[in-house]
């Protein structure tokens, strides 16, 4: 009897247990949505707040990740709010006279200083770019009167003639964005000290970025494992045998760029890269010996040892003008002060040739000899089939069945030598690569799902597979 009592009793306690819990559960999810409903209220009225930034220039005063957020939102849909990081000071007051390009008028000169609104420290942003001979400059067309923009425009210097708007550089244009590959004179401190300038006085800058060649010239691009000819191998259907072997020999288009890369031990007081100089007319440049010039290898030059290239450049430019000929724009190229090992500081006049004698484009050492080195890339056997089972775009199905097909790229042999690349590049975050080494990765292509994992100075692929729908 006192055994049943007893455990009643003990059912009883569950039971109003139980029914305290489901009202703490109840008053939890109360809670709960009352939480969410004013975190939706404080979003949409932080992204309201956001999108009045720039109409009337209120700050926000919102929590960061908040407004990040909230950023991140708008970005995605395109739209951006702008902020000047400075705004030109030019020889060039209004638009009539102003040249309509760089290249016309290289004296006309600029300065652009950061402003303090954008970073606390402004000078900041700007270090390393002393490295560099050239900037791109983006910026608005503040003073177009008007915004209005059409599809045809009438190029001055066509006559009248009308072309599409995006194929010139009409201000006049959806956005009012111009660019500028302007020439970088001087960094002092928080302020850039240019040349060969088109913008008038007053016009606000968004963006300033270095000029480098090998990503901005396609004359100078390196060989981007892009010169595969698909016709070799039929799309998706033979390719599996050596849709993943390296191209043997290095392309033709290489072979036939002798850019001179020359390292120049800038001596540099801040930073130990070294700075590059590179000729920007490759066809004009004159060859210093079959052995170290004609392959465009720049780390094979610089390999060789600073003061050896040096001591053969100097060697060259002493033979004089003759060798020149030709080449005009280089006759005044200062030889001893152009190409002797010089501190660069931020502040101090860089030794660089004068408007109109300057024949060459400088960027930062570790562009071209990054303390990270690519990675051998393979693929495993498995890898290399189900990469051949992939169709080109416009190629018919084989035998009817559902092969996986490509979007954009031609062939399985192209997207081989595209994964070669990324991967070749080492594609991870500094974090990834030295804190989650092991880790497999993953990454899509086209409609192609790639895992592969990483080892010491290599990728592998493991798998390939289509994209799931
Ligand atoms: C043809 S645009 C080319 C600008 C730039 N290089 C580009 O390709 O985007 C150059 C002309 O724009 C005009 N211009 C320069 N700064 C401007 C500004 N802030 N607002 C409106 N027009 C400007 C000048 O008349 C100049 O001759």
């Amino acid at each position: 009897m006192s055994a049943t009592n007893n455990s009643d009793e003990h059912v009883n306690k569950l039971q109003h247990q139980i029914s305290v819990m489901r009202k703490e559960i109840k008053n939890l999810r109360q809670l709960l949505d009352s939480g969410v409903r004013s975190h939706r209220k404080q979003m949409t009225s932080l992204q309201s707040a956001l999108t009045q930034v720039g109409q009337d220039g209120v700050p926000q005063s919102q929590p960061m990740a908040q407004t990040q957020r909230c950023a991140s939102n708008l970005l995605e849909k395109g739209t951006i709010q702008t902020v000047p990081i400075g705004y030109i000071s030019s020889c060039f007051s209004v638009k009539t006279g102003t040249p309509r390009q760089p290249t016309i008028c290289g004296p006309s000169r600029a300065t652009l200083q950061i402003q303090q609104s954008v970073f606390n420290n402004p000078g900041h942003s700007l270090v390393g770019l002393e490295n560099y001979s050239h900037v791109w400059v983006v910026f608005l067309f503040h003073k177009n009167g008007h915004l209005s923009y059409k599809a045809k425009v009438m190029p001055p210097r066509l006559n009248g003639q009308k072309v599409g708007v995006f194929s010139t550089r009409s201000p006049h244009r959806p956005n009012a964005l111009g660019l500028t590959l302007a020439k970088l004179d001087r960094v002092a401190g928080d302020t850039l000290h240019l040349s060969e300038v088109d913008m008038i006085a007053g016009t606000p800058v968004l963006d300033i970025k270095p000029y480098i060649p090998d990503y901005d010239s396609p004359q100078h691009r390196p060989n981007m494992h892009t010169n595969t000819d698909c016709r070799l191998q039929p799309e998706g259907t033979e390719c599996a045998e050596s849709v993943c072997s390296e191209d043997p020999s290095p392309s033709t288009e290489d072979a036939q760029l002798p850019m001179l890369v020359v390292g120049m031990d800038g001596g540099h007081s801040q930073s130990a890269e070294p700075r590059l100089l590179t000729w920007t007319d490759t066809s004009k440049v004159p060859i210093l010996s079959s052995d170290d010039t004609s392959s465009s290898s720049a780390p094979k030059v610089l390999g060789k040892g600073l003061s050896t290239v040096l001591a053969e450049l100097n060697a060259f430019l002493s033979q004089g003008d003759d060798h020149l000929s030709g080449w005009s724009s280089a006759k005044k190229f200062p030889a001893s002060d152009g190409h002797k090992a010089k501190p660069l500081k931020q502040e101090e006049d860089v030794a660089r040739p004068c408007y109109g004698e300057e024949a060459y484009s400088t960027i930062a050492g570790w562009i071209r000899e990054p303390p990270v080195t690519s990675l051998e890339v393979r693929f495993t056997p498995h890898a290399e089939r189900d990469l051949g089972e992939f169709l080109g775009p416009s190629s018919a199905d084989s035998l009817g069945c559902n092969q996986p097909r490509f979007q954009f790229l031609r062939c399985p042999k192209e997207a081989a030598s595209a994964i070669r690349g990324i991967l070749a590049a080492d594609p991870r975050s500094v974090y990834r690569r030295s804190r989650c080494k092991d880790r497999l990765f993953f990454f899509t292509l086209d409609t192609a799902d790639i895992t592969c994992w990483f080892g010491p100075g290599f990728a592998e692929v493991l798998q390939v597979r289509p994209v799931a729908v």
